[in-house]
């Protein structure tokens, strides 16, 4: 197959430089190892190969668009959470990703999972997790999923309001249990991140906050409470953060309010969980920070803060859940039209249009995300030239990547992998243009197997049960 030159003179150049963080890369053929998962490379056809299965093999079996997950990746990045927080409780947080394999992965690799809907729980339990390694969160949980989470012997619930706590109490009460519990508590950080995955601010929907003391107020009802057996903190501040000053603040204030509670009910408390939020590279521009070096600025603040309040040092928890998800996640899909399009100012934008789009990765447009992506099928000499890629939907916002280099004869056919699709994306996938959401493939040691089928249009129409 020949490839032409489609974006005819459209070179990189400084009109055509894209925003001021994306480099023009020295090899557009290069895989960047913060991105990939691990040991992902290039055969020598040029295909992309991820734990030992090219990808061009993977999609001429399964077609595009499709994720691929590195189960080898996945489980590292867990036990890399695992390990560099020795003493803590980490909880892998489902809504990342969640199917039974992946629950399986989690439970094999020692940690426990976080979950927030009835579904979610299902999926735990049939993966095999048991319930009393399970952590259930949630700021509208239903009574029948409290009820159930109850009846399982779900290991702990995070209390997200005072009407929460009336119904565990009515539940406790008729099934005769007692609930273990955390209280989720809004610290006012303002986390560096989207508006929208911020989620410590005060004006936001979860939580209990502390400083118009509604915080101190639900643990001292739990603490009193005959159904309630409180353990803790929760703190969750938002999602794809780089630094540790918003969890500095967070700690600084939870620690306070422990020490309020202990000047209020004359009790340590036990736990303290900061919940997630650990960003992940989606571009070479991003630099998140690696697990020890993570742990070992928290394990200094909570030392710091216990000392000067003489409390004991709690039990510690943590909620990743894109960080170990995200980079061992390729999404693949096939090009099938390029188009130049004139733009302002005597300009050119080069159009790539993919066959999926919002319906599976819905971040770009939500958050405003931005991702990047190679030629997955091949290698090429061609000059790099600024591309847009964008989905099939009928929407002008369904925007994959906002600029990234790519080959200047890319064109239909040709497959583009974009690295860091393990989270999110096929867990917020939509079946918007009543577009069948794509299979979750996983590869260990060359070996694919389905962790979740492609949708069909059969699974649509059975849906459909109207005249
Ligand atoms: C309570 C809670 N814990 C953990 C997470 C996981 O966050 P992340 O995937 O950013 O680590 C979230 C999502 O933001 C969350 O809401
Ligand atoms: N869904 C978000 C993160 C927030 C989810 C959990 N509170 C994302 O894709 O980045």
């Amino acid at each position: 197959m020949t490839h032409t030159h489609i974006a005819g003179s459209i070179h990189a150049d400084a009109s055509n430089a894209g925003p001021q963080w994306l480099n023009l890369p020295e090899d557009l053929n290069a895989l960047d190892p913060a991105l990939w998962p691990v040991g992902a490379h290039r055969n020598e056809q040029g295909a992309i190969v991820v734990a030992g299965a090219s990808l061009t093999d993977v999609v001429a079996e399964y077609g595009t668009p499709a994720y691929v997950m590195d189960e080898a990746d996945f489980r590292a990045r867990a036990v890399a959470f695992r390990d560099s927080f020795p003493g803590w409780n980490v909880y892998y947080a489902g809504k990342a990703l969640l199917t039974k394999t992946v629950a399986r992965w989690v439970e094999e690799e020692g940690l426990n999972l976080d979950v927030t809907t009835m579904g979610e729980m299902r999926i735990a339990l049939a993966g095999g997790m048991p319930a009393a390694r399970l952590g259930l969160h949630g700021n509208n949980k239903s009574d029948a999923e409290i009820r159930f989470a109850l009846e399982q012997g779900v290991g702990r619930i995070i209390i997200d309001s005072f009407p929460e706590i009336e119904r565990i109490e009515a539940a406790c009460r008729e099934l005769g249990v007692k609930a273990a519990a955390l209280v989720r508590v809004t610290t006012g950080v303002e986390a560096h991140t989207h508006e929208y995955i911020a989620t410590a601010h005060e004006d936001q929907k979860f939580g209990l906050s502390i400083s118009g003391g509604h915080a101190l107020a639900a643990l001292v009802r739990c603490h009193s409470s005959a159904h309630i057996d409180l353990q803790g903190i929760h703190s969750h501040i938002g999602s794809q953060i780089f630094e540790t000053h918003g969890f500095e603040v967070a700690i600084r204030r939870t620690m306070r309010l422990a020490h309020q509670f202990r000047t209020a009910t004359g009790t340590e408390m036990p736990e303290l969980d900061l919940g997630g939020g650990f960003g992940i590279a989606y571009t070479s521009a991003d630099t998140p920070m690696g697990t020890r070096e993570l742990a070992s600025a928290f394990e200094e603040m909570i030392e710091h803060e216990c000392r000067g309040y003489g409390l004991q040092r709690p039990q510690l928890s943590i909620e990743p859940g894109r960080a170990i998800c995200g980079p061992a996640g390729v999404a693949v899909y096939e090009v099938g039209t390029v188009k130049v399009v004139d733009i302002e100012g005597g300009r050119a934008r080069v159009y790539v249009s993919v066959d999926g789009g919002m319906s599976d990765n819905i971040r770009p447009a939500l958050y405003a995300a931005e991702y990047s992506c190679v030629l997955a099928n091949r290698v090429s000499e061609a000059e790099p030239v600024l591309c847009r890629v964008v989905g099939k939907h009928c929407e002008g916002g369904d925007i994959l990547i906002r600029f990234v280099f790519l080959p200047g004869d890319i064109g239909p056919g040709d497959l583009i992998a974009v690295p860091g699709s393990g989270a999110y994306a096929r867990s917020m996938a939509s079946n918007y243009n009543q577009v069948p959401r794509p299979p979750l493939l996983s590869v260990r040691d060359s070996k694919t197997s389905v962790l979740l089928r492609r949708e069909t249009l059969d699974d649509l129409m059975r849906l459909d049960v109207g005249e």
